[in-house]
């Protein structure tokens, strides 16, 4: 499949896949060129203000309306939507599992999703959830949009090949991929198999974080995000539209692909980033600042600085500090905090989180270091170190993140991971110096 890209974040693109298949100076011309139908997208209300207005005009073989017919309701056991409270005791401790299984059975990217926590409530658009995904075929002639949310997609093990209505996308482990809410999408393992993580924000857009003092550049670049050109296929076979809306999932049967958007234009759009593009601005003096510097993308909550979700990475980088404890300090965060591994070690646990794996530390739980990280790094000669070969990530969200009962009786649920922590022994002994034998 060759794909191609417009850059940046959040432009106002146009793309056409045949000559003058987009109107020029209007957007809903009495006929369409080529006998295609005009239909807008609205991601925003019509009134919101010019900088998080979002729309885009799509210019189709059928209008959408006609992609879907009458929905019956579909079970999907493992995709779970807040408020999904377990009946059981909320574990509040400290969690961390070894990766999802991959699957025997032959599963698509839809049937392998695998809710781990959900957090707000779907009803009134705040909120998300953190989902494994586990997959080994393709999608065939079955599509799917969520009405609920956009789709944050992180591949931790093969590349996908990600075919929107708005065109066609390649995205391997390192990258990442967005999926607007509505639209609608297949994703096919290129590799045979796929494994990784998805955000899935029940609220306001992700956007680019504010720079501030930083400056114009550095951390995430707007050229480096990369949106499709035009797509389709014109094909007429039993074709089944999968929605979820408010947590339910329902399918449509149809008799020809929804995909089939000969050119478009606007804003609303899905998109592309290769992590190893941004930019990492942190401590070239002393200290370990807090990992808000590592923030790729934000999502508002409405209240400043309090995102609904931060999708934050921890890239290689170069290790400088002096006098200082370098990894991430112990810590109590009103924030709630998953984490992944896409590959490489983390600093602060070398050994148990593994990549393919997830932790939680949820509201004001503390956490930090494991034993051998604490005392590694207090005796670690501070010379220049580049911690090389790792990309671990965050959503990390206000609101408590519930856990699924499916992340509770997971296999590969960590009983022992509170013991990481059991060794960090007093070291107080009334002397100024500790004892650090
Ligand atoms: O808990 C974690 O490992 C994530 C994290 C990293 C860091 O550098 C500072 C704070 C924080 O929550
Ligand atoms: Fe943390």
């Amino acid at each position: 499949m060759s794909d191609a890209y417009m850059p940046g974040f959040g432009n106002d693109f146009e793309t056409e896949s045949l000559p003058n298949a987009l109107p020029q100076g209007q957007n809903s011309p009495q006929k369409c060129n080529y006998g295609l139908y005009a239909e807008q997208l609205s991601g925003s209300p019509f009134t919101a203000p010019r900088g998080t207005n979002e729309r885009s005009w799509l210019y189709r073989i059928r209008p959408s309306v006609r992609h879907t017919a009458r929905f019956s309701s579909h079970a999907r056991d493992h995709w779970k939507t807040a408020p999904h409270i377990c009946d059981d005791v909320m574990p509040i401790g400290q969690l961390r599992w070894d990766p999802v299984p991959m699957p025997d059975e032959p599963v698509n990217f839809i049937d392998g999703v695998r809710t781990m926590t959900t957090a707000g409530d779907v009803h009134t658009q705040v909120g998300m959830a953190s989902h494994a995904y586990i997959c080994n075929a393709p999608m065939g002639d079955d599509y799917f949009f969520n009405a609920d949310a956009e789709l944050l997609i992180v591949p931790q093990i093969g590349t996908l090949e990600i075919f929107t209505e708005l065109g066609r996308m390649t995205v391997a482990p390192t990258e990442i991929a967005m999926i607007p809410r509505g639209m609608i999408f297949q994703v096919d393992p290129a590799d045979g198999e796929a494994r990784g993580y998805i955000c899935e924000n029940y609220g306001a857009k992700f956007t680019l974080p504010d720079r501030g003092p930083i400056g114009a550049n550095c951390l995430a670049n707007p050229r480096d995000f990369k949106t499709p050109v035009a797509a389709w296929e014109d094909k007429e076979t039993d074709c089944r539209v999968h929605v979820k809306w408010c947590g339910q999932f329902y399918v449509t049967e149809i008799g020809h692909s929804p995909l089939d958007v000969i050119a478009w234009h606007g804003n609303y759009a899905p998109f592309k980033y290769d992590l190893k593009t941004f930019s990492p601005v942190g401590a070239i003096l002393f200290d370990h600042p807090d990992p808000s510097i590592f923030t790729v993308l934000t999502a508002p909550s409405g209240e400043e600085g309090t995102a609904n979700i931060d999708f934050v990475i921890f890239p290689p980088r170069w290790m400088v500090a002096e006098h200082t404890f370098r990894p991430p300090w112990y810590h109590r965060n009103i924030m709630s905090e998953f984490m992944g591994l896409v590959h490489g070690q983390y600093d602060a646990k070398e050994e148990g989180f593994v990549p393919g794996g997830m932790s939680l530390h949820n509201m004001m739980l503390p956490h930090g270091p494991d034993t051998m990280g604490f005392e590694k790094a207090s005796e670690a000669e501070l010379a220049p170190t580049k911690l090389d070969e790792t990309l671990a990530f965050m959503f990390e969200t206000r609101f408590p993140q519930h856990v699924t009962s499916y992340a509770m009786q997971l296999e590969t649920l960590q009983d022992n991971y509170i013991d990481c922590w059991k060794g960090l022994k007093k070291r107080f002994d009334g002397s100024i110096e500790g004892n650090w034998d």
